[in-house]
């Protein structure tokens, strides 16, 4: 996978994206996030979200999320640090996008993904700031969706069913996204998703310097 258009071992005079990854919770969006990071030649940068939910086992402050408490939460809200924050579930946890995650990357000519819901992805769609490229990636059934979740062990009964059911609600907005990936195999969907980068990059304009 490497990019014939690059000029010099990686470091390019291209500027940095927002690349947003949404889809049904289940859907192994982290999964193969994880995998893209390390087999994409494309500089890409993931954005550490905030979140009031409990970290699961084996889930590190500051990698996987930054686990923050409702007050925590509200108040660099108030400071309006998020780029968007969502209540993302009927269970009354938040989610968010920090501001310093996205400038840092931005800054720095990384591609930055956001792994966020869609509403947040709408959010950050409505402001012009930003011309992100969206993907949605979905396992290609509901019924696959419920195995992945129950066989992840991660979910209580009553999550799982809030889950199922955002992911019903979810699947209906996939056409306000660019691309579809459907999450058969992940070293497909890894394949795909880079392949979409690498092109979307040939196609970003150069920075000056
Ligand atoms: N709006 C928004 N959604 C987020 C953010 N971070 C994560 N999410 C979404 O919140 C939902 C729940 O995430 P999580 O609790 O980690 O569960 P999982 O997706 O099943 O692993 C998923 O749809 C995530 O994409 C964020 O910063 N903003
Ligand atoms: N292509 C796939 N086929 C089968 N299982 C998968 C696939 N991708 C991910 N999984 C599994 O599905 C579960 C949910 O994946 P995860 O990456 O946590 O999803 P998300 O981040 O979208 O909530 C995990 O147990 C993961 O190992």
């Amino acid at each position: 996978m490497n990019d014939p258009s690059s000029p010099s071992g990686g470091e390019t005079a291209h500027p940095g994206r927002l690349v947003i990854i949404s889809g049904p919770s289940g859907a192994g969006k982290s999964t193969v996030v994880k995998q893209l990071m390390k087999r994409c030649d494309v500089p890409l940068q993931l954005s550490v979200s905030a979140t009031t939910r409990e970290p699961r086992p084996g889930e590190i402050h500051g990698r996987d999320y930054f686990f923050l408490s409702h007050e925590e939460f509200e108040r660099r809200r108030k400071l309006n640090d998020f780029v968007e924050c969502k209540q993302v579930f009927s269970l009354g946890q938040w989610y968010g996008t920090l501001k310093d995650q996205v400038a840092t990357g931005l800054n720095a000519g990384k591609w930055v993904i956001l792994e966020i819901d869609v509403q947040g992805a709408m959010a950050v769609l409505d402001d012009p700031h930003y011309r992100p490229v969206t993907i949605f990636v979905h396992p290609g059934s509901m019924e696959e969706l419920e195995r992945r979740l129950r066989n992840r062990g991660t979910e209580s009964e009553s999550s799982l069913t809030a889950r199922l059911e955002t992911a019903a609600a979810e699947m209906q907005c996939l056409s306000r996204y660019q691309y579809e990936i459907i999450n058969e195999s992940v070293d497909n969907a890894v394949t795909e998703i880079c392949q979409i980068l690498m092109d979307q990059r040939k196609t970003t304009p150069c920075s000056k310097n």
